[in-house]
C-alpha cells in the first residue's frame, strides 16, 4: 500500500473549485495556494468597489471597477507564479458551469454570500458527487461546513430560516422600535415616492384622496416645495388622522404619537434655504437645480454621520436629500425607477431623515446616519480576522474531504468517498470570543436527511387555493424564490405547463406564456386542482421531485398566520417549524435588528445553540447582540412585509 500522502502533496495533487472571490474567497485563495494548493478555478460575478477594499486584501484602489476573480488570480500570481489558477468573470447559475463542468474538481469550496447561489452549488455538487465546503460570517461569527453526498446532510437537508418580516400595520401606524421607523422609510415611504412600481403604493396605505394628493407632485412644483408638502402630510397631516382614529388608541398601554410642527414653523429659513444649505454659495449666490451636486449632509454642513439630528436638522436633511433625489431623477430621465440602495447616498440620507423624524413623532429613539445605513442596508460590518479564519477552516476540512476521496480513488483519478469511522469532518463554528468560551467550536457532521427534498426521495406538498393561484406566482414565488430552482420545468400527470429553454419555438412559448397568467385550476388538460402531483425538475441543477398541491379555498385562510396566501410543507423546506430559528428571531427583534439575513447561513454562538443546531441538524443564525459595532446592522433581507 503506498504511504499516505502528506497535506501538502495531497493539496498539490487536487483541483479545486472557489465559489466567490469576496471577503471569505480572498482569504480563502491565499490560504489555498501558501498550502500547497496549485490547480484552482474561481467563479466570480462581481467587480471590485470601494467599500471591498478594507478587508479584500488582494484588491488596491486602482483595481475598483475591475473583475473580482480576474485581479485575485493576478495578485496572487505574484507571490506564487507557479500556480495554475483560472479565474472565470461570471455567475455560478450559467449554464457553462453546469454539472460536467464540477465533476472536473475535486472538492467545490463556497465563500459566497446568498442563499441562491449556495443552494445552486448544492445541487450541482451533489449531482456530480464532488464534496462541498460551505462557509459563512457575519460580523465576529462564522462557520465551515462539509457536505459530502452520502456521508452527511448536504447544505440543504434542513431549513433555512425564513427571514422575519415585520407586521405591516405596526410599520404604517403603531411604530415601537428604532428599526420600524427605518423600514417604514426605506421599504414604504422611499418606493411609494420615488419608484415607479404600480403596487409599491398599496403597501403603504389603503389611499384616499388626500393621501393620493399629498404624494403627488404637481404640474410646476419646484422639488422642494413638493418635498415640504410631504413632510407636513407625513409627520404632521397624517398623524393627526390616526389620532383622530379613536378605536386605535382605545388601548391606554398604546402610545399615541405626536404631530411634528409644520415645516416652516420648524425650519425658520424656509424651504429652498434648507434644501440647497451651501450649495451654490460659492460661485454666483444662485441657488438652482445645477448646483446641486452634492449630498444634503454637505450642503448642510452636517459632517458627524454617528451624531443623532435634532427634529429641525432633520427635517432639513429630509427636505434637502428628497428635493435632491428628484432632481437627480428629472435631470438623467430616470423619475420613477428609484428602489432604495444602501450605497446610493442620497436615498441613505432620506430614510435616516424619515427615520428620525418619525421617531419624534412617536417617542422612539432616534438613531444616527451611520446606524439608519447599517439597519436599512441590513449591513453587518465584516470583521476580516473572521474571515481568514473561516478560511483557514475551509482549507482544513478540504484537506480531509480529499484524503478521504483520494483513498476511495481509482487509478483513472476517479475518487470516491470511502466509509469512515469515525467521521472525520466537521462543522465549525467561529464564535466571538468570551471568557470561559472557545473560539472555534467542532461539532460531528448531521447524516443526510432523508426527507430532504434534494437529496432524499422528499416530496413537497403546496397548500394554496387553486382557483387563484396562478402558475406563474408559483414558478416565481414558489419554485425560484423559496426553492431556489434556476429553470423549472413543470409537468401535470398529461401535459408540460412550463418550461425554459432556448430551443423552445413559438407556438410552445406562447402557450407557457398563457399558462403563467392562468390560474391553477384553469390550466389545460383539466387543471390543477386538489390532490394533484406535478413533477418538477431543473436539468440545470439535476434536480426533481414531486409537488403535491393541496387545495385551501381563499376563504379559509388567514391573512395574519399565512400572509402568503399559500404554504409550502416538507422536512427540509419549511423552518416556520424549528423553534429554535423562532427563539432567534426574537432575541434579535429586541436589539432592533431582525436577524435573519439569508447572505450569511448557519450562525451559532453559544453552546446551547450548537447543541440545539446538532439535535435538529438545523441551520440558524445569530447575529451577535453583545456586539456593540453591529449596533445598526442586520435586520435581514426581509422585503417581504406581513399583513397584521
Ligand atoms: N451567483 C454568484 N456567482 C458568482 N459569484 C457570486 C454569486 N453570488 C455571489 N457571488 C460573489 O460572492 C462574493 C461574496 O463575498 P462577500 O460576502 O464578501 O461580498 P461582497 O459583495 O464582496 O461584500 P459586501 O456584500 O459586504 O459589500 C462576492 O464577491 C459576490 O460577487
Ligand atoms: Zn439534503
Amino acid at each position: 500500500m503506498a504511504p499516505e500522502m502528506s497535506d501538502v502533496e495531497l493539496a498539490k495533487s487536487s483541483k479545486v473549485l472557489m465559489v466567490g472571490a469576496g471577503g471569505i474567497g480572498c482569504e480563502l485563495l491565499k490560504t489555498l495556494v501558501l498550502s500547497g494548493f496549485e490547480d484552482i478555478e474561481m467563479i466570480d460575478l462581481d467587480t471590485i468597489d470601494v467599500s471591498n477594499l478594507n478587508r479584500q486584501f488582494l484588491f488596491r484602489k486602482r483595481h475598483v471597477g475591475m473583475s473580482k476573480a480576474k485581479v485575485a488570480r493576478e495578485t496572487v500570481l505574484k507571490f506564487r507564479p507557479d500556480a495554475r489558477i483560472v479565474a472565470h468573470h461570471g455567475n455560478v447559475k450559467d449554464s457553462s458551469f453546469d454539472v460536467d463542468f464540477v465533476r472536473t474538481f475535486d472538492v467545490v469550496l463556497n465563500g459566497l454570500d446568498n442563499l441562491e447561489a449556495r443552494k445552486h452549488v448544492n445541487r450541482l455538487c451533489l449531482a456530480a458527487e464532488v464534496p462541498l465546503i460551505e462557509s459563512g460570517t457575519t460580523g465576529y461569527l462564522g462557520q465551515v461546513t462539509a457536505h459530502v453526498r452520502g456521508r452527511t446532510a448536504c447544505f440543504e437537508c434542513n431549513p433555512k430560516p425564513v427571514p422575519k418580516s415585520h407586521p405591516i400595520c405596526t410599520l404604517r401606524d403603531t411604530p415601537d422600535k428604532p428599526i420600524h421607523c427605518v423600514v417604514y422609510a426605506a421599504d414604504l415611504l422611499f418606493p411609494r415616492l420615488f419608484s415607479a412600481d404600480p403596487n409599491a403604493k398599496s403597501d403603504l396605505d389603503e389611499e384616499d384622496a388626500v393621501e393620493l394628493s399629498a404624494f403627488t407632485r404637481s404640474p410646476g412644483e419646484s422639488p422642494e416645495s413638493f418635498a415640504v408638502r410631504v413632510y407636513d402630510y407625513v409627520f404632521r397631516t397624517k398623524i393627526e388622522r390616526l389620532l383622530a382614529k379613536e378605536e386605535m388608541w382605545a388601548d391606554e398601554k398604546r402610545k399615541k404619537p405626536t404631530p411634528l410642527p409644520a415645516f416652516t414653523e420648524l425650519v425658520p429659513e424656509g424651504p429652498t434655504a434648507a434644501a440647497h444649505g451651501t450649495d451654490g454659495l460659492n460661485g454666483d449666490g444662485n441657488n438652482s437645480n445645477n448646483t446641486m451636486t452634492s449630498t444634503a449632509c454637505k450642503a448642510l454642513g452636517l459632517r458627524d454621520a454617528h451624531a443623532a439630528w435634532t427634529d429641525a436638522d432633520a427635517a432639513r436633511v429630509f427636505v434637502s436629500s428628497f428635493a435632491r433625489i428628484v432632481a437627480r431623477d428629472e435631470s438623467d430621465g430616470n423619475h420613477g425607477t428609484d428602489k432604495f440602495d444602501k450605497d446610493d447616498a442620497l436615498a441613505v440620507e432620506f430614510v435616516a431623515a424619515t427615520a428620525a423624524l418619525r421617531s419624534a413623532n412617536y417617542g422612539i429613539e432616534r438613531k444616527s446616519l451611520f446606524d439608519a445605513k447599517g439597519m436599512a442596508g441590513n449591513i453587518v460590518h465584516a470583521v476580516a480576522t473572521t474571515n481568514a479564519i473561516v478560511g483557514g477552516l475551509i482549507v482544513i476540512e478540504a484537506l480531509k474531504v480529499l484524503r478521504q476521496r483520494k483513498a476511495g480513488g481509482d487509478a483513472g483519478g476517479v475518487a470516491t468517498p470511502v466509509p469512515c469511522a469515525p467521521c472525520p469532518y466537521r462543522y465549525t463554528f467561529v464564535k466571538q470570543h468570551k471568557s470561559n468560551s472557545r473560539l472555534l467550536e467542532p461539532m460531528e457532521p448531521d447524516p443526510p436527511n432523508k426527507s430532504c427534498v434534494v437529496c432524499g426521495a422528499a416530496r413537497v406538498e403546496l397548500v394554496c387555493d387553486v382557483e387563484s393561484m396562478t402558475l406563474g406566482r408559483l414558478i416565481d414565488e414558489v419554485l425560484k424564490k423559496k426553492l431556489g430552482m434556476n429553470a423549472p420545468e413543470v409537468n401535470a400527470p398529461e401535459t408540460i405547463l412550463y418550461e425554459q429553454d432556448d430551443g423552445l419555438d413559438d407556438d410552445e412559448i406562447e402557450q407557457y406564456a398563457k399558462n403563467c397568467k392562468s390560474t391553477l385550476a384553469n390550466l389545460p388538460a383539466g387543471g390543477v386542482r386538489h390532490n394533484t402531483a406535478l413533477r418538477v425538475s431543473d436539468f440545470t441543477q439535476k434536480f426533481e421531485f414531486d409537488l403535491i398541491v393541496t387545495h385551501r379555498p381563499g376563504d379559509e385562510w388567514d391573512d395574519e398566520e399565512d400572509p402568503d396566501g399559500y404554504v409550502l410543507r416538507g422536512d427540509s423546506v419549511s423552518a416556520e417549524s424549528n423553534e429554535n430559528n423562532a427563539a432567534n428571531g426574537e432575541n434579535n427583534e429586541e436589539n432592533g435588528a431582525v436577524a435573519e439575513d439569508v447572505d450569511d447561513c448557519l450562525i451559532v454562538d453559544d453552546e446551547d445553540e450548537i447543541k440545539a443546531a446538532t439535535a435538529t441538524a438545523g441551520t440558524k443564525r445569530k447575529r451577535d447582540d453583545d456586539d456593540d459595532d453591529n449596533d445598526g446592522g442586520g435586520r435581514g433581507d426581509a422585503k417581504e412585509i406581513r399583513i397584521e
